[in-house]
């Protein structure tokens, strides 16, 4: 395989199992996930709290082993080649990098140092990174000083000064005001045309992914539930999104309900106390308005704001995971697909 097709990172049939200490069950975090990221692309592992993608990017990234299969990065085997990864990769992990009592500038230098690059060149590419994220101005103010979003930018530069070929983010913008994450997506955006770079972003962010990512897996449950480019994903969905908002939630009449009306496809109601919402796909939900509402009112379904939208990441996630992506699996009272 020429360098150039071979995949930046390839994760092959990983399993990771954590074991549940004294009474408690183990945990399978990883459940045969695969998949592989060209060089020089964006690449979003997505999916919600505790899919395993912290997980994957450990082991990604030698800090953990897999209990079975196995990974690649730069062609290097995270297990027998480990510290050829470690060469080849930066790490800007969910906490901070940056010792908050020294500088950016001794942060970098610091660890430009540790990477056994000489004085010299560590202080320009410390002033490089630096400029490039905006950082020159603070450059000699304590880490402590700096706002949420300086010390994230300070992170992701501490990541790039040995010049890796991979660079890991996780979770980059949790945290972050919306300035912020606007600003840490522009940088990101900038990385992303250096060709000579692959960015593993892990988010639980759907738009996160939609915006930055070239192309992305959703990890669920420790398994791949499917893996494109956003637009690729999106289009595997055929129709539009009805969603309606439901008040002290009744599924079974609701699902009767959406039942009666031929129009709506892969209908999922999902309920979680006194609130609960159905999603359904149509051709063209706003001609059926009507329907839904007339049938709701003769079943004596209270519902609040109906809306219909364009498929989004969302959507992918509900019609391949099963359930709506912002409600948390371990919480939800009641779901229930229907087919129609
Ligand atoms: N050291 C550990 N010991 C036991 N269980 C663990 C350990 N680390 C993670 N887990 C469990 O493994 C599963 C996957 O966790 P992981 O942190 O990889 O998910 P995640 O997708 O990164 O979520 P988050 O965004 O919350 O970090 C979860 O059920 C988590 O509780």
């Amino acid at each position: 395989m020429s360098s150039s097709a071979m995949p930046a990172v390839e994760v092959d049939h990983l399993v990771k199992t954590y074991s549940g200490g004294r009474k408690q069950p183990d945990v399978r975090a990883l459940d045969d996930l695969s998949f592989a990221i060209p060089a020089g692309t964006v690449y979003g592992l997505l999916g919600p709290n505790g899919a395993g993608k912290s997980t994957t990017t450990k082991i990604c990234t030698t800090l953990s082993a897999a209990t079975s299969g196995s990974a690649r990065v730069s062609g290097f085997d995270v297990r027998g080649d480990a510290d050829a990864v470690r060469q080849h990769i930066g790490y800007v992990s969910q906490g901070t990098a940056a010792d908050p009592r020294q500088t950016p500038m001794e942060n970098l230098m610091m660890s430009a140092r540790l990477r056994g690059i000489s004085r010299p060149d560590a202080t320009d590419r410390s002033k490089a990174l630096l400029a490039q994220f905006d950082l020159s101005e603070a450059a000699d103010r304590k880490v402590s000083k700096l706002s949420g979003g300086m010390r994230r930018k300070l992170d992701v530069a501490l990541g790039l000064v040995h010049s890796p070929s991979v660079l890991f983010l996780d979770e980059p913008t949790t945290g972050l005001d919306p300035e912020a994450r606007a600003e840490m997506w522009a940088e990101i955006r900038r990385l992303a045309a250096e060709k000579a770079l692959t960015v593993v972003l892990t988010t639980h962010y759907l738009e996160e992914a939609d915006e930055l990512a070239d192309r992305l897996v959703i990890i669920d449950h420790g398994r791949s539930v499917i893996e494109g480019t956003p637009s690729e994903l999106k289009a595997t969905l055929d129709g539009d999104t009805l969603s309606v908002e439901l008040l002290e939630p009744d599924v079974a009449a609701v699902r009767r309900a959406a039942e009666s009306i031929p129009a709506l496809r892969h209908v999922v109601v999902e309920a979680r106390g006194t609130s609960g919402r159905l999603f359904a796909r149509a051709d063209d939900p706003a001609a059926i308005i009507g329907r839904v509402i007339s049938a709701f009112d003769s079943a004596g379904i209270e519902f609040g704001a109906v809306s219909v939208s364009r498929p989004s990441l969302d959507d992918v996630y509900l019609h391949y995971a099963g359930r709506a992506y912002q409600i948390d699996a371990g919480t939800v009272d009641n779901t229930d697909k229907v087919s129609a």
